[in-house]
């Protein structure tokens, strides 16, 4: 597998720690011993996060082209955005975002505190929109770059949790590159790495990352995007592709992409009771925060799945961590009712 001949540009710490879930693994019966992967903790710019790895790379193609703006599109609440303008700021680049109507909900602060309030101190210039959820090419993103080329500017688009960007899937090959390591200094292999899903690309490179020593399959995507046909479409495609840059030497089939969709009701955006327990359960025993969109539900996924006994006893259980908790003020409501 060839990833080096892609050019990357650090905006991470490097490889981001492993850290055991000793609590919460004894509180779910002691059999399966979870781990987590700390993308969370991957970056000083914003809080990191899954896209602060992929941007990693985007960046050098940017740069290489003399591009002045940084467009990407999200969610009100979306952590790619975020990033995004946290990337722009720290290359000294402009950035444009479009916020649009993801999730049904809406209180008086959604769409003033979390991710967008901290995209708008980073001096982005956050657009919002009233178009409704979807993973594909939007075109108020069109329109925003358009509006940016209008004034002379040279903006660079940056896709929905970067991932219908032809290197949308390599940053988590490097993450599967980065675990290989790591378990040789931990003297053990993961038997499963779940993660959640939405715009793919996450899961995507992971599935070629790890298919590389015959892990493809324990690759477990929990859908959040409660669009679950849409998204394993997404994965399959963005993994083949991927598959071919980095010269995988074997094919990628639908089977490879294994997308759990029990969780992700009852909509993109809007978590469960099952999700809502998982984010305090995680809080309170391990102080780990995870997020109502995104991570709550792929630990309650996680969680579920342990205790209906679907990891075999004495599996080791490694959870990409992939950020997310800068939302949990826009979703207060939901914890201040005890
Ligand atoms: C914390 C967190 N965890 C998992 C995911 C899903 O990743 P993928 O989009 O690569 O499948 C996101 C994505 N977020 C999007 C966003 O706009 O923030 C791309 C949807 C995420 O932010």
């Amino acid at each position: 597998m060839k990833l080096d001949k892609f050019t990357r540009y650090p905006l991470t710490f490097g490889p981001s720690p492993i850290t055991p879930l000793k609590r919460l693994s004894e509180h779910l019966g002691g059999e399966v011993e979870l781990y987590a992967k700390r993308e969370d903790c991957n970056s000083g710019l914003a809080f990191g996060g899954n896209k602060t790895r992929k941007l990693e790379y985007l960046i050098p193609e940017v740069l290489e082209g003399g591009y002045d703006t940084l467009v990407s599109i999200g969610g009100i609440q979306s952590n790619q955005t975020r990033q995004v303008a946290a990337a722009a700021a720290h290359l000294g680049l402009d950035c444009v975002l479009v916020q649009e109507n993801w999730v049904n909900y809406h209180d008086a602060s959604y769409d003033k505190v979390g991710n967008i309030e901290l995209s708008r101190i980073m001096g982005a210039d956050v657009r919002l929109d009233p178009a409704g959820f979807d993973i594909g090419i939007r075109e108020s993103w069109e329109r925003a770059l358009e509006s940016v080329r209008a004034k002379g500017g040279k903006p660079f688009p940056i896709p929905a949790g970067c991932s219908e960007h032809p290197y949308g899937g390599l940053g988590f090959v490097g993450f599967a590159e980065e675990v290989r390591q790591q378990e040789r200094e931990l003297g053990f292999t993961f038997d499963y790495i779940v993660v959640c899903s939405v715009t793919g690309s996450t899961q995507a490179g992971m599935v070629v990352g790890f298919a590389a020593d015959g892990r493809a399959r324990q690759v477990i995507g929990i859908d959040a995007s409660a669009k679950p046909e849409q998204t394993h479409a997404q994965i399959l495609r963005i993994a083949q592709h991927t598959a071919d840059l980095v010269e995988l030497g074997q094919p990628i089939a639908a089977d490879d992409v294994v997308l759990d969709t029990r969780f992700g009701y009852p909509e993109y955006g809007l978590p469960n009771d099952g999700t809502l327990e998982a984010i305090r359960l995680c809080g309170r025993l391990e102080g780990v925060l995870t997020d109502p969109v995104y991570e709550g539900k792929s630990m309650h996924g996680m969680i579920e799945k342990v205790r209906l006994g679907e990891f075999p006893a004495g599996s080791k259980v490694l959870y990409a961590h992939l950020g997310g908790a800068p939302a949990l003020s826009a979703y207060s409501e939901w914890f201040s009712r005890g």
